[in-house]
């Protein structure tokens, strides 16, 4: 479902300060897997997450996602194809300041042409999967970081994609906050999304709903 074949970035290249963050990648992930990406700081793991969000280009290689190499599309194409088949949970929300819980989550949706019954059935699905509902109407900058990332999440979750991507999720989070991350995990796979998450957090170690472990160490898979 996702396969990376000789999958390169390397930063500045050709200049003196040239940097190889990723150094000959090959992945397969199978749909509806749950996958752990861990390793150091500065090891590749949100490089890697960022080229598979077709957030950021390879310098080569290949990334086919649901038949489709996004290495090569065009970036307009790029930004639909994100929009619609990958949710991404980022470390520090990124959430829009002086927008309520209920309009952060619709922001994806704003764009698409369907009616408000549908828009409206969206969001609140999303909301109650992610535990957030109740707290619709507050501004986010008054939410406390646990809910913030639950709003993040079910802004992830609005378009109802395959695969679900969340760079560094616990980094913000206390212990308690970073417990309900890891049920939320288990409720993506009973929905059958296939997800990867980067971390460096130990408390992802040694899950038995995770399908796999992978580790990075100086850009390379070990
Ligand atoms: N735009 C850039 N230009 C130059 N070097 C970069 C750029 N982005 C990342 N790097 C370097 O690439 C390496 C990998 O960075 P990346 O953010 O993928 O690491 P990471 O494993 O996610 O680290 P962390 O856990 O600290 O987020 C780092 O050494 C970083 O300094």
């Amino acid at each position: 479902m996702i396969k990376i074949t000789n999958l390169y970035k390397i930063y500045n290249e050709n200049k003196q300060n040239e940097f190889t963050a990723l150094n000959n990648i090959n992945l397969d992930i199978q749909e509806a897997q749950t996958i752990i990406i861990r390793g150091k700081s500065g090891s590749g793991k949100s490089t890697l997450l960022s080229i598979i969000a077709g957030l950021c280009k390879p310098t080569s290689g290949d990334i086919i996602i649901e038949n489709e190499n996004i290495a090569k599309l065009p970036d307009i194409n790029i930004s639909n194809f994100r929009n619609e088949k990958i949710g991404f949970i980022f470390q520090s929300f990124n959430l829009i300041s002086g927008l309520n819980t209920f309009e952060n989550v619709m922001a994806p949706l704003v764009l698409k042409k369907i009616d408000k019954n549908q828009f409206e059935k969206q969001v609140t699905q999303a909301l109650k999967i992610a535990n957030i509902e109740h707290k619709k109407e507050q501004k986010v900058e008054n939410l406390s970081g646990g809910e913030k990332q639950r709003c993040s999440i079910a802004r992830a979750l609005v378009m109802n994609p395959s695969i679900i991507l969340a760079d560094e999720p616990t980094a913000n989070l206390d212990k308690a906050n970073s417990l309900i991350f890891i049920e939320m995990l288990k409720k993506f796979k009973e929905l059958k999304k296939t997800v990867i998450v980067a971390t460096h957090d130990c408390l992802f170690d040694n899950l038995e709903f995770v399908d796999r472990y992978i580790d990075i160490k100086d850009a390379k898979i070990e």
